[in-house]
């Protein structure tokens, strides 16, 4: 039999419906049959019926619970793993509710609002033997596992260097209010925490996360420039430089990685969104580049390109790799927590609480350097505390 994985909701926003539309898919139909999802709990901070209409028009089977307050959801006997998808700034206090409720969690990104609060979380969930993982959807891509898998195999050598950018190409004064989450410094706004974070998951998952854990070395130097967003004061362009003490697959060369991670709004990475401006990540190695065409959140292409002498132009390889049933994407992250339910981890391997607490370490340095400060409620490490 199947594990089955009982998910409560809370939030009933953008990503909430996304996220519950995946989770209620056929697994099979993405060759899964080792675990299933239930969605049997649905909360929203707004009121009752906001949860009432977000289980009506998305279908959800029946029975599930419906909450006016996120407390009666992470008290439901029936629940066993909270989805937090409030905006970034609430995420601690969430997910301390749930941990502290006793419910295993998957946090949207960015984990947090600073690496204290991130720890403080991991903490806790060890302490309460409970899961914790930050929602990075992207990480579970069946691309990316096989991109990481490339690397470790040497197929580019050495790789000395990643560049990695997300940037969405829209005018903030004209697609956001100022109190939209993307730019509201109240809810933790601005491009790195929103954006950045995924081209930093790239820079992580390949110059750290593909080496063995005892070798993983976080950054060595961080140097970056901001731009803020004159309405509100959050980033709307971030750019930083990254040195890691290590290359990898080996760590034995005695040679620095570095990476260059981007994001913006106004200009994109892909502004005919069909690849024609290149790439958004290229991992270089000595032996060769791989090149990942779409969102760096969500992308569905690579080609792997040898140095010339290790191959001629026809040894490039284009891969393409659709997500199935015009889904998101995201139900390969929801598998990975039932898997690591079943499993009795309190932690994913594809993405380790210190990874994310190393991620989010860069983010805080980037904000000092750009003297990007939020509000210190949100900023806060107290618990609990009314936001
Ligand atoms: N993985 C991914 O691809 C994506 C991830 N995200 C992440 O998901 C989170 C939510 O983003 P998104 O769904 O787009 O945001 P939305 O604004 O669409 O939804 C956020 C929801 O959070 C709840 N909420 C709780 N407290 C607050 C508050 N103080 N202010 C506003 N909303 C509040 C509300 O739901 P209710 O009233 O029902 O409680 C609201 O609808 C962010 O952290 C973001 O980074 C976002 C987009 C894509
Ligand atoms: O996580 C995200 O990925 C997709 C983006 O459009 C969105 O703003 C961001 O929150």
């Amino acid at each position: 039999m199947p594990f089955n994985l009982r998910w409560g909701i809370l939030a009933t926003g953008g990503i909430a419906e996304t996220f519950v539309k995946d989770l209620l898919l056929d697994p099979t139909k993405r060759g899964v049959t080792d675990v299933t999802h239930t969605v049997v709990a649905v909360a929203s901070s707004s009121s009752k019926s906001s949860a009432d209409s977000f289980v009506e028009r998305l279908q959800v089977p029946a029975p599930c619970a419906t909450y006016g307050s996120y407390k009666e959801a992470v008290n439901d006997s029936n629940v066993q793993a909270i989805y937090v998808a409030s905006p970034h700034s609430h995420h601690f206090q969430h997910a301390m509710l749930a941990l502290e409720a006793g419910k295993h969690v998957l946090c949207e990104k960015a984990f947090t609002v600073n690496a204290a609060q991130a720890k403080i979380l991991c903490e806790t969930a060890k302490e309460k033997g409970l899961f914790l993982m930050e929602a990075v959807w992207t990480r579970y891509f069946p691309l990316s596992i096989q991109v990481r898998h490339l690397v470790q195999s040497g197929a580019i050598g050495e790789v000395l260097r990643v560049v990695s950018d997300l940037s969405i190409g829209e005018e903030p004064e004209t697609s956001w209010d100022s109190s939209h989450r993307m730019v509201n410094k109240d809810l933790a706004g601005g491009a790195l925490l929103d954006l950045g974070v995924y081209a930093l998951t790239w820079v992580f998952q390949i110059l750290y996360h593909t080496l063995p854990r005892s070798q993983r070395k976080e950054p060595s130097q961080i140097v970056s420039h901001m731009s803020k967003y004159p309405q509100t004061g959050a980033d709307e362009s971030t750019t930083m430089l990254i040195t890691f003490p290590t290359t990898t697959p080996s760590a034995l060369s005695n040679r620095t990685s570095e990476a260059v991670a981007m994001t913006a709004f106004r200009v994109a990475t892909d502004p005919d969104n069909r690849g024609s401006a290149g790439p958004s990540i290229q991992i270089q190695g000595t032996k060769g580049h791989i090149l990942i065409f779409g969102p760096a959140y969500g992308p569905e292409r690579y080609r792997v390109v040898p140095s010339s002498g290790s191959g001629d132009p026809a040894t490039i390889q284009d891969v393409h790799m659709p997500i199935p049933g015009g889904a998101r994407g995201m139900f390969w992250e929801a598998d990975e927590v039932a898997r690591c339910l079943r499993d009795g981890k309190l932690e994913s391997d594809t993405l380790p609480w210190d990874e994310s607490i190393a991620i989010m370490k860069v983010m805080d340095e980037v904000r000092k350097q750009g003297g990007l400060v939020y509000p210190e409620n949100i900023e806060s490490t107290v618990y609990p505390l009314n936001l």
